[in-house]
């Protein structure tokens, strides 16, 4: 699935000074880090660090307190409307609706983007999440790793350049992981994704660049081989000893 009509920019996204405050509580707190196109970023943290607020905020669901987003030169604040059509997010909430069948609900997401030849569109992603022979069923009769597979479908289709994941991993059998990690794969190129993730293994596998949140605040930020994995493993340890702020 090769990405249609992008142009091609060096720095995908840049995080500048972003803090999120709950009450007097920053839940992020002044993170900034610029990733290139097609890198992939892990971000890793403890429990409360502050990664699905940053991720939030990523997808324009969360207004930042302080700070600036900007995602292939558009600014989240500025042009949020125009950052979402570049943007596809899988989170814990599939976003889908439950009484339309798998298809009707990709149709639909489809139409609300203003996806072109959309029917194609749809059955190559029920194709890609092995799920086409299941597309007239209803979504509530879905198992959860199968909900899983048609939110991944439902956040590929837009073609968004900015592809974020919250866990994508929870919840999929090993063959869903499979599916899931070839899906991937294949609409790697010219996209950036950012990724949340508890598992080391499988976020240092597929991440360009690592962030260690905790307590809201940058620990590490970098390339992924600046570290070896034994020191990022150790410097990982230590973050989760810091402990929910
Ligand atoms: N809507 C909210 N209102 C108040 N506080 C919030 C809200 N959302 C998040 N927080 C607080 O912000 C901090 C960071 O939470 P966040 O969910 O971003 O952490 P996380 O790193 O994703 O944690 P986990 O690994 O447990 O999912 C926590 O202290 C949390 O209580």
């Amino acid at each position: 699935m090769p990405r249609r009509g992008s142009s091609p920019v060096d720095t995908a996204l840049k995080v500048d000074h972003l803090t999120k405050s709950f009450g007097g509580r920053k839940a992020v707190d002044d993170v900034s880090f610029t990733l290139p196109q097609g890198a992939f970023l892990s971000v890793f943290g403890p429990n409360g660090a502050g990664k699905t607020t940053l991720l939030r905020m990523l997808a324009t669901l969360s207004r930042p307190t302080e700070g600036s987003v900007t995602l292939s030169g558009i600014s989240l604040k500025e042009e949020p409307e125009r950052a979402r059509e570049a943007i596809g997010l899988i989170s814990h909430n599939p976003m889908l609706y439950p009484d339309l069948t798998a298809e009707e609900n990709l149709l639909l997401f489809a139409k609300l983007y203003g996806v072109g030849a959309s029917q194609r569109r749809v059955m190559e992603l029920l194709e890609a999440v092995g799920l086409k022979h299941r597309r007239f069923d209803r979504v509530r009769t879905f198992s959860r790793g199968m909900t899983q597979r048609t939110s991944i479908a439902r956040a590929l289709i837009n073609d968004p350049s900015l592809v974020l994941l919250d866990e994508p991993y929870s919840g999929l059998d090993p063959h869903a992981i499979e599916i899931f990690d070839e899906l991937i794969a294949s609409v790697r190129e010219n996209r950036t994704f950012v990724m949340v993730s508890h598992d080391l293994d499988k976020g240092l596998a597929l991440a360009s660049h690592v962030l260690v949140l905790a307590r809201g605040r940058v620990v590490h930020f970098g390339e992924k081989d600046e570290l070896a994995p034994d020191e990022f493993r150790e410097l990982y340890r230590s973050t989760v000893g810091l402990g929910v702020s």
